[in-house]
């Protein structure tokens, strides 16, 4: 095998980025609050614990505090997130903004995530949290609409993988599957926790047909992937980027695949890509050299992500933006991962049918079209010669 020669799309700006649609799969609920909106949410419980009360300076904080290269001191600083997001009110809060800041950057389909485990220390119990979350993104989605955008959010309940929980969340998930839960993850700490540790909750949710994702192959990697689509059956893995070192590429670019690398592809196991998480927390070295360009050329099902907007102080627009930069992508490569992602979302198959071709291939062929009318001058120069040419 090859890789493919098929060269990419080509240039995009910005706000060609942020109007194109966008899907996205990965993206944590404690991971992405204003900034803002984190300092009034601590003045009102007491929270002392945060490292200044200037909102700008915050973000950055959080941002420079997680650019460590280690994932356990990336998710240290979740411990100030959490601890604002202990109320129903907050977290209906929480989740309403995060749907309007998504829909306002171009969103049309998102999944958060996020463990309800983790908002029980003001007193709610489970089922609170995730209505008060669900309720959250039914607001947010209609703020969005009253704005002129249309969005929709679907949840994944988180269970923490160095705790105890894995079984009760996945039957919360199941429980809630026809109430704004569409599936079920795993987070945390990978090095030490693999998946198989809740294999209870693994089965649960197989013999109810529910749907899986779990964050393997960022800290740990192949065994760490292994065990997650072999033993506790994920349909998708959050970040699996050392799904690469299964693959290798010779220097005449002839490629061999592993069986696991081999098997991922082959299933269609979608890799949830997060690049700037990557770099923060040192799966990837650079933008240039992250894997997914070469999972692209190998047509993996490869989505682009956030995974944390605040922690990684990042955006769809911007991650679609250093990929194009880095990676020359055009509309066309921005379209494929978008619709890749929209496949492996965890709609039901008529629904993601709907949204790819009523909303994700029209968006992108009216951009298109808007592309001819902004070519550059050179090019209209060119465009224009024959016309010229025809005397007056
Ligand atoms: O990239 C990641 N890898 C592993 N765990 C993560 C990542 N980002 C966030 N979390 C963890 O998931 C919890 C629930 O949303 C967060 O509190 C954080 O601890
Ligand atoms: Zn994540």
């Amino acid at each position: 095998m090859h890789l493919s020669d098929k060269p990419s799309s080509g240039t995009l700006d910005r706000e060609q980025i942020r109007q194109a649609p966008k899907v996205l799969l990965h993206d944590h609920l404690d991971g992405g609050l204003r900034p803002a909106t984190i300092v009034e949410l601590a003045r009102d419980a007491g929270y002392q614990g945060l490292p200044t009360s200037d909102p700008a300076r915050l973000g950055a904080w959080f941002r420079d505090a997680a650019d460590s290269g280690s994932l356990e001191r990336y998710l240290e600083t979740f411990a100030h997130t959490c601890a604002v997001m202990q109320t129903r009110e907050a977290l209906h809060r929480v989740a309403a903004e995060a749907a309007e800041d998504l829909a306002a950057d171009g969103v049309v389909y998102a999944e958060i995530r996020y463990a309800p485990e983790q908002h029980l220390e003001g007193g709610l119990g489970l089922e609170q949290v995730i209505e008060a979350v669900n309720d959250g993104f039914r607001e947010g989605e209609r703020r969005a609409a009253a704005a002129g955008r249309t969005i929709r959010v679907g949840t994944l309940l988180t269970a923490m993988r160095h705790a105890d929980r894995s079984r009760e969340i996945a039957e919360l998930a199941v429980a809630y599957r026809d109430s704004g839960v569409v599936g079920f993850d795993i987070a945390g700490a990978e090095a030490g926790n693999p998946p198989g540790r809740h294999a209870d909750a693994f089965d649960h949710l197989r013999a109810a047909g529910s749907h899986v994702t779990i964050h393997a192959g960022e800290a740990v990697g192949l065994p760490s992937i292994q065990e997650a689509v072999q033993r506790c059956g994920a349909h998708r893995l959050g970040h699996g980027v050392r799904i690469t070192e299964d693959i290798t590429v010779a220097a005449d670019g002839s490629v061999t695949l592993g069986r696991l690398a081999s098997y991922i592809r082959d299933q269609r196991i979608a890799l949830e890509v997060c690049p700037t998480s990557n770099l923060q927390t040192g799966a990837a070295a650079s933008y240039a050299e992250h894997p997914i360009d070469l999972l692209r050329r190998l047509k993996f099902r490869v989505c682009v992500n956030t995974d944390n907007r605040l922690v990684s102080g990042t955006t769809m627009t911007q991650e679609f933006g250093h990929l194009a930069d880095t990676f020359g992508y055009g509309l066309d490569d921005m379209e494929w991962f978008t619709v890749n992602a929209m496949k492996s979302a965890f709609l039901p198959f008529d629904e993601r049918l709907a949204l790819i071709h009523q909303v994700i291939r029209p968006g992108y062929a009216q951009l298109r079209t808007q592309g001819l009318s902004r070519l550059p001058a050179a090019w209209a120069a060119t465009g224009t010669a024959a016309t010229a040419a025809v005397p007056a």
